[in-house]
């Protein structure tokens, strides 16, 4: 199995390739690529943790030697959000990293599972979408935004909130990545109730827990370790797949077939070629509906951005 991480020596690319270092299954390969040209230096650092995953970093232009091969391609390469800013702010720099990084994918390791986690999300996905379909390689199945960290901070702020062990609290999150767009299915939740303020609050701070972040770190970037965690979840989940391990089941931006928009966040059981099913997002409370349906201008506009930006 080799996972290849783009933008490696980020802030979520150096968490997630220390984490993918100590967990990914024995014998795997993590292939860690960056423009930055500390790469090879941190695949080095990486490769003197005693596990059996065989560490290679490569730097430069070029992403093709890091990509041969690749069963699953995680993308974080890119700029991040600084106060003030939105995540559609990103898009002019972002975009273009996002269309050259998914041109190498489609010729090098058109059949790898890919994650996009660079933001704008609710943009780039659409971005490697049209990308790959113009050079006739697309599989819907195939690629993924990643939107695990709205499940894993919905996940411990309800936990956090209810006295729950967070390792029972589990969370739909649907939509999109970015301010409304984000979902959390609260009403959902086994053996947790809330009243109608806590649901408002408690999904405002979901939605919001991104620039919670960047003010947080004051000009210092947004998050990179929970997502360096949240990405790990996700790639590991796509490994275990890949693996034939069954009932393997994640949240995920997709090109699903959802009635709402082209591209959907919800969960989705994974299987040997990528996506195996699209699951039902379940029964809707009537905030939670009202949500989705104002959501989906914002969402539908995110996604024309990036078809537009390709053709
Ligand atoms: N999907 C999600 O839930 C989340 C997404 N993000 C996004 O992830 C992205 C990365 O964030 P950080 O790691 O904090 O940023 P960072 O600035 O720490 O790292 C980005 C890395 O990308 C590299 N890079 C830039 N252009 C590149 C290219 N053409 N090829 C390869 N590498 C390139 C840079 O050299 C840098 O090492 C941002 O767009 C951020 O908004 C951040 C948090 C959560
Ligand atoms: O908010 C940002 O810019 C980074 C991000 O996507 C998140 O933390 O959810």
């Amino acid at each position: 199995m080799k996972v290849a991480v783009l933008g490696a020596a980020g802030g979520i690319g150096q968490a997630l390739a220390l984490l993918l270092k100590t967990q990914l299954p024995a014998g795997s390969q993590l292939s860690l690529y960056d423009i930055a040209p500390v790469t090879p230096g941190v695949a080095v650092d990486l490769s003197h943790i005693p596990t059996a995953v065989d560490v290679k970093g490569f730097a430069g232009e070029d992403p093709t030697p890091a990509l041969e091969g690749a069963d699953v391609v995680l993308i974080s390469a890119g700029v991040a959000r600084k106060p003030g800013m939105d995540r559609s702010d990103l898009f002019n720099i972002n975009a273009g990293i996002v269309r050259n990084l998914i041109e190498k994918v489609a010729v090098t390791c058109p059949k790898a599972l890919v994650g996009v986690i660079t933001n704008p999300v609710n943009t780039t996905v659409a971005i490697a979408a049209e990308v790959l379909k113009k050079a006739g390689v697309y599989d819907k199945n195939r690629l993924f935004g990643v939107t695990t960290l709205d499940v894993i901070r919905s996940e411990t702020f309800v936990a956090e909130l209810k006295g729950k062990n967070v390792a029972d609290v589990k969370v739909n999150v649907i939509g999109g990545h970015s301010g409304v767009t984000i979902l959390p299915l609260l009403s959902q939740i086994d053996g947790v109730s809330f009243t109608e303020d806590e649901v408002a609050a408690l999904t405002k701070r979901i939605q919001n827990a991104g620039t919670e972040v960047v003010e947080a770190k004051a000009g210092g970037g947004s998050a990179t370790l929970s997502m360096g965690q949240a990405a790990c979840r996700f790639g590991l989940s796509l490994v275990r797949a890949l693996n034939g391990e069954s009932n393997v089941v994640e949240c995920a931006y997709v090109d699903g077939g959802s009635e709402h928009a082209a591209l959907f966040a919800q969960p989705v059981l994974l299987g040997k070629n990528g996506i195996e099913k699209v699951l039902p997002y379940g029964e809707l409370s009537a905030f939670e509906a009202q949500a989705r349906d104002s959501m989906l201008d914002t969402l539908k506009a995110d996604i024309q951005l990036g078809v537009d930006f390709v053709k």
